[in-house]
């Protein structure tokens, strides 16, 4: 099967270097050889640390869907539009399979060129797009395609993770992190992507349009990111029993699909606790089956190639199947759900000014809105005489969170934006 890969960057140098070591083992499994013929990037030159030399290089990268001695294009570009776009609408619309590793361009098209595979009768495949070499595409298309999923959640951005099981672990600073997650592989071309959830969010989107049967809706996540989660949280969080992890929570409920990205603490003893560095971690509940829990590593170079050659593989046996596991014009279009309904514990973190009334003002602003107070913590002078306060809430419905802080926003005691996080499980 003759290949064209398209970005020879972090994946497709992986691409290369998985399909030269495990080349006779894949032939067997595919049943035929599967070879790189063509390749074509934005700089022909740099030192990549492979041989490229061997393959065609396409200086137009669209003609790489009309060639007739190519049978796969692989888009490893990136970006939601501009070319990785316009390759795969040509590929697919030129009636050739088309792999690809790119979530965000999923997120935002992913029905249309669904649609474009479905008319010409041939494979789009993207395990790589969502939690990199965990096979969870395969997992919820396939081994969970008898269940009615109801929720599917979990830890979807490795660069995220990085990050934070890095500041628990090493005490070290964020900006210093995300450097070494970037130098790693794992970061995307623009981090604040990862930083800000929007990676975790369109991964979020393509699960939920898999797991319940409804059209992608990226536009419906409710993203935040971990860049207000500081050094403090991570220390208190684990005082009280819990880590810190940027999780992405998707549910089918009765009044429409509920999709967040946000850091949220785990208790110690939940699954994704343990989930550290760059492995990413996937829940869902099906009515037969029960939980399911995938795990294994969700960026860099080696598990991402793995996935994208694993889909490579599956074309050239010849299995394959729609794109989200059903034909596009069956997907649900769900309303998006009312997300002031959802009740749990919360974690608020203030930083105030040390002086009387303050905390009553808090503790009010809590009663008024219905608020139920479980504990209240104070930590000393923190810096320039300020107070931190941690307060942890007992289940409480999201629009009584929403009310308390309406109420305490511009008040001169607050010295910055309260901090909240949801408690999971
Ligand atoms: N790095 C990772 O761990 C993972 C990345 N992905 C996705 O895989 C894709 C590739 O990611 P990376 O390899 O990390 O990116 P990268 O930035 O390392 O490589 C991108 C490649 O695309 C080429 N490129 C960019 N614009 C181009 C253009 N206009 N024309 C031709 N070539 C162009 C660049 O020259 C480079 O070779 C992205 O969609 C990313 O979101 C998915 C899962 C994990
Ligand atoms: N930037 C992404 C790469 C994989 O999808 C991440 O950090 O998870
Ligand atoms: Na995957």
């Amino acid at each position: 099967m003759r290949v064209a890969l398209v970005g020879l960057g972090t994946v497709g140098t992986g691409v290369i270097r998985l399909l030269d070591a495990n080349r006779e083992l894949i032939a067997r499994r595919a049943g035929r050889p599967i070879e790189v013929r063509a390749v074509n990037a934005r700089d022909r030159s740099r030192d990549r640390g492979v041989d490229i030399a061997r393959f065609d290089w396409a200086d137009d990268m669209m003609e790489l869907a009309r060639r007739d001695d190519i049978d796969v294009v692989v888009e490893l570009i990136g970006g939601s539009d501009g070319p990785a776009l316009a390759l795969a609408r040509a590929v697919l619309s030129a009636g050739k399979p088309l792999v690809t590793a790119n979530k965000a361009m999923l997120a935002h098209h992913g029905l249309s060129l669904a649609k474009l595979a479905e008319q010409s009768g041939i494979p789009l495949k993207y395990e790589a797009a969502v939690a990199g070499g965990i096979p969870v595409i395969k997992g919820l298309r396939e081994g969970a395609a008898a269940n009615e999923i109801s929720s599917v959640y979990g830890i979807l951005n490795g660069t995220c993770n990085y990050i934070l099981t890095t500041m628990e672990r090493e005490g070290r600073d964020f900006n210093e992190v995300l450097k070494e997650a970037q130098e790693l592989g794992y970061a995307e071309a623009d981090p604040s992507f990862d930083a800000d959830g929007i990676d975790a969010a369109h991964k979020l989107s393509i699960l939920a349009s898999l797991a319940f049967g409804t059209q992608i809706d990226f536009g419906a996540v409710d993203i935040g990111g971990i860049r207000s989660v500081s050094a403090a949280d991570i220390r208190e969080a684990a005082a009280l029993g819990y880590r810190i992890r940027l999780v992405g929570v998707a549910e089918n409920r009765a009044d429409g699909l509920f999709q967040r990205v946000h850091a949220v603490l785990v208790p110690m003893h939940h699954p994704l606790a343990s989930v550290e560095g760059s492995l990413n971690a996937v829940l869902a509940e099906g009515n037969f089956v029960g939980s399911l829990f995938f795990s294994g590593r969700g960026a860099g170079e080696g598990p991402t190639a793995s996935a994208v050659v694993a889909d490579l593989i599956d074309i050239a046996r010849d299995e394959y199947g729609d794109p989200f596991a059903m034909q596009v014009e069956q997907l649900a279009k769900r309303p998006k759900a009312n997300s002031g309904d959802t009740i749990g514990r919360v974690y608020l973190r203030f930083l105030v000014q040390d002086k009387p009334g303050v905390l009553a003002e808090i503790a009010a602003a809590m009663r008024d809105a219905g608020v139920s107070i479980e504990s209240v913590i104070q930590r000393g002078a923190h810096e320039d005489g300020a107070v931190l306060l941690v307060v942890v809430t007992h289940d409480t419905a999201e629009r009584a969170i929403r009310e308390t802080l309406d109420q305490l926003a511009g008040s001169d005691n607050l010295i910055a934006e309260p901090v909240v996080m949801p408690i999971l499980g």
